[in-house]
């Protein structure tokens, strides 16, 4: 029910761009500027005896800077910051569209063999400078390899090329085999599904489905000597650690992923809706921890703060919690009947189900929400940032990262809401939005983010949840890895020696020129 709704609701309100890239909002009025690069330093030139091997192996090569920066640029904040005042994020790379394996494979083998740097290049709609090229070299682009390869109906298995749009991919699963993944996240019509495996996303279901990393079953990758190699094609396994997890998040410094694997479920025709409200962000989520625990998995299980239960419902004097499942009805009204029985004895308001659950689907995959409410003036920055702790800790990190981001001066407003639920913790979406002086936004932008991360690796929670690392949190990786730092490093070292895979990301030292990129 609500994941067939993704496919046949109109989200798709003419903003996004079908089966390709779709630009941020802000570039709409925002032509290539002709300014300085604001996120690229040390550029690995292509020499022109280089594009003309990539010409012949790829299906298309672009190299003039508008277009570089044009296809180049994501929708993180601190990309757009640079762009809106001219100065475009990443203008020197060229750009390689590959359409399929072999392709791929060939490119890599010319990056490796010329030592330059290369970065897949997906939907784009990363939020940490993910794809950017932030040392020049090779952009390579995967949105042409498109195509639902099979269908194993008994096993309920899609295997899929990495560069398919989530919204062609799931309408053809859904309409063609009757089947989901139950992967939801806001941005599936702008992202594909190579990219979910390579960010470690979470869709909006998740608590229901499971995260990505639940889903894939294998993947096929182009490692960084420009060999292929498939991991997996089987449910668990006890073969020695399950190298299939090693590149689900890898954010492409691992290798290109070009073939997925993936679970699917069948199509649910059913679903039901529940909403309370609680006097305390830390009682609504004490009420979560307590559906999880007594065995309930709902579909939906999110908590808004009183600021956001104000600004997404219109119901501001309370920390709404909606519950929603679909599926087997037996299993969902026992999961709906638990929900109903903890929230009974804990919230201070029953609110009306039907209505607020009938709001959400309308709005749940419009982008941009998280600067509902404010005026925006020239110097306003609006961003999110999604952890992951344990239970016992989250009241805790919403207070201290909440108090830490509103003390750097210039903030308007944190909030959050509680997304993903498991029995031990879950994750807890911030929004941040600043507004300071136009040449601050930079500065205002990384004190906000420093703050935040302060708490956190003080909690010891996740600093990402599901959106991934990119340029944004590299700073803050090794100290949030801690001791097992040197094992993320030394895997980099044995499969990418060379280092030309997305370098200057993940927190992974480069050998480019260490430490130099602006990290926005
Ligand atoms: C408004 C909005 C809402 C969002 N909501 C969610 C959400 O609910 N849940 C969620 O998880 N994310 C969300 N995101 C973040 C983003 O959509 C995801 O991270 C998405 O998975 C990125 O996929 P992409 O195809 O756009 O990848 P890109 O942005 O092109 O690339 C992202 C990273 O993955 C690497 N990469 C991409 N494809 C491959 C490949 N085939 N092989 C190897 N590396 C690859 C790139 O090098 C880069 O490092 C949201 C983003 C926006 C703008």
């Amino acid at each position: 029910m609500i994941s067939r709704q993704t496919i046949t609701h109109p989200f798709n309100r003419g903003d996004y761009v079908v089966g390709a890239p779709t630009p941020p909002r802000w570039a709409a009025d925002c032509p290539p500027g002709a300014g300085e690069a604001s996120l690229q330093t040390a550029v690995v030139e292509v020499p022109d005896t280089v594009v003309a091997e990539l010409r012949a192996v790829a299906a298309a090569v672009h190299t003039d800077r508008d277009e570089v920066i044009l296809r180049t640029r994501d929708w993180w904040a601190g990309t757009s910051i640079g762009e809106t005042d001219g100065n475009p994020a990443t203008p020197d790379a060229v750009i390689v569209e590959a359409s399929d394996e072999e392709q791929v494979a060939a490119v890599v083998r010319v990056c490796r063999a010329h030592g330059i740097p290369l970065t897949v290049s997906a939907g784009r709609s990363n939020v940490l400078g993910a794809a950017l090229p932030v040392f020049g070299g090779v952009v390579l682009d995967v949105c042409r390899l498109n195509q639902i390869i099979s269908f194993d109906a008994e096993s309920m298995i899609v295997e899929v090329q990495a560069g398919m749009f989530g919204d062609l991919f799931e309408k053809e699963l859904q309409e063609v085999h009757g089947a989901t993944t139950g992967h939801w996240p806001s941005a599936f019509a702008i992202s594909t599904v190579g990219g979910w495996a390579a960010c470690r996303g979470a869709g909006q279901l998740s608590t229901r489905y499971g995260k990505i990393e639940d889903m894939v079953v294998g993947l096929d990758v182009v490692l960084p000597d420009g060999s292929t190699a498939s991991y997996g094609t089987y449910p668990r396994a006890a073969v020695g650690p399950d190298l299939r997890q090693l590149f689900i998040g890898s954010e492409g410094t691992l290798g290109v992923i070009t073939r997925l694997r993936l679970r699917t479920h069948r199509l649910p025709s059913y679903a039901t809706g529940l909403a309370y409200g609680f006097d305390t962000f830390a009682a609504g989520l004490d009420a979560c921890r307590e559906i999880l625990q007594r065995g309930a998995t709902p579909a939906v299980l999110r908590l808004y703060d009183a600021h956001e239960s104000g600004t997404h419902f219109g119901e501001p004097g309370t920390n709404l919690l909606l519950i929603a499942d679909e599926g087997d009805p037996a299993l969902v009204d026992a999961a709906m009947a638990v929900a109903e029985e903890v929230c009974g004895e804990r919230a201070s308001v029953t609110l009306d189900g039907d209505a607020l659950l009938a709001r959400w689907l309308d709005e749940r995959m419009i982008v941009g929400k998280s600067g509902d409410g404010f005026a925006k003036g020239p110097g306003f920055v609006a961003d999110t940032c999604e952890i992951a702790g344990p239970w016992s800790s989250l009241p805790a990190i919403y207070d201290e990262v909440v108090a830490a981001i509103e003390a750097v001066p210039g903030t308007l407003r944190a909030s959050a809401h509680q997304s993903h639920a498991y029995t031990d913790g879950a994750c807890l979406y911030f929004s941040l939005r600043g507004d300071v002086e136009r040449p601050r936004r930079r500065e205002w932008y990384r004190a906000a983010w420093d703050a935040a991360n302060e708490v956190l690796i003080r909690h010891g929670a996740a600093i990402s949840h599901h959106h991934g690392v990119g340029l944004l949190r590299s700073p803050y990786v090794e100290r949030s890895l801690g001791s097992g730092f040197g094992t993320w490093v030394a895997i980099k070292q044995a499969l990418d020696p060379t280092g030309i895979m997305n370098p200057g990301k993940l927190g992974l030292p480069d050998r480019f020129k260490a430490g130099t990129a602006d990290q926005g």
